[in-house]
């Protein structure tokens, strides 16, 4: 797929995905290039169609984009469980397993995937995959980096922690925390990893998302329209 196709593929999961919200509804809104469509599609409806809704942000960078869009924001304090969730994902495998993490979003958009009653997971049809064998990313507290580097290694990974651009030194998430990126080539038990990464002490999260299958629904974007995909 070239790059302009790509983008249309984008802008058709994301429309559609906007296409899901209901008068009332409090929506998390996740990062990325795709979710920026979702947001942009929502803006009009609000003001073509009197919606009244609210976002709940994963990041400085989804905050900014609906403040230009017109989506009043709120947040999890405010609304611990939300109606729907729109987001982006690296990979997605058949059993709509997710790595997610690129934008060094993953803590908050996990925390948004956990409250949402239904999640909308909009991706181009690269972001299809047979095996999860992404870099899965973690964050990591600052204070921890290098013990947590270890156990990473330990667990089969090559931990490489994610250098700014723009930025000299580590990439600083929008939590104050440190990105470390884990290769884990093909990953076998995406589920079982995900619970080892969880249990080390100073690794806050991680990007493999492998327990939300039943409320996820996969919109891929394709250069006209786009295919649904759910387990239920
Ligand atoms: O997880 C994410 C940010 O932390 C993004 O949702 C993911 O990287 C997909 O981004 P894009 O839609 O730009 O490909």
């Amino acid at each position: 797929m070239h790059a302009a196709e790509q983008v249309e593929a984008k802008r058709n999961a994301g429309y559609r995905a906007a296409e899901e919200v209901r008068d009332g509804m409090v929506v998390g809104l996740g990062t990325g290039s795709t979710v920026f469509f979702a947001m942009e599609r929502l803006g009009e409806r609000i003001i073509r169609e009197g919606l009244c809704v609210a976002g709940v942000p994963t990041s400085y960078q989804a905050a900014i984009r609906a403040r230009r869009y017109g989506i009043p924001l709120t947040s999890l304090d405010e609304h611990p469980e939300l109606d729907i969730a729109i987001d982006g994902a690296d990979q997605v495998d058949p059993a709509l397993r997710l790595i997610k993490g690129r934008g060094a979003a993953l803590l908050r958009e996990k925390c948004v995937c956990d409250a949402a009653r239904s999640v909308f997971i909009v991706v181009d049809p690269s972001k299809m995959v047979d095996t999860l064998n992404a870099p899965v990313p973690v964050e990591v507290l600052p204070f921890a980096v290098e013990a947590v580097s270890r156990r990473l290694a330990a667990l089969g990974a090559d931990p490489v922690l994610r250098e700014g651009v723009k930025k000299d030194g580590p990439v600083v998430t929008d939590n104050g925390n440190f990105i470390i990126d884990c290769d884990f080539k093909a990953i076998a038990e995406p589920g079982r990893l995900e619970a080892e990464i969880a249990s080390i002490p100073g690794a806050l999260e991680c990007g493999l998302f492998c327990g939300y299958m039943e409320k996820i629904t996969v919109i891929v974007g394709e250069e006209k329209g786009c295919r649904i995909v759910s387990l239920h």
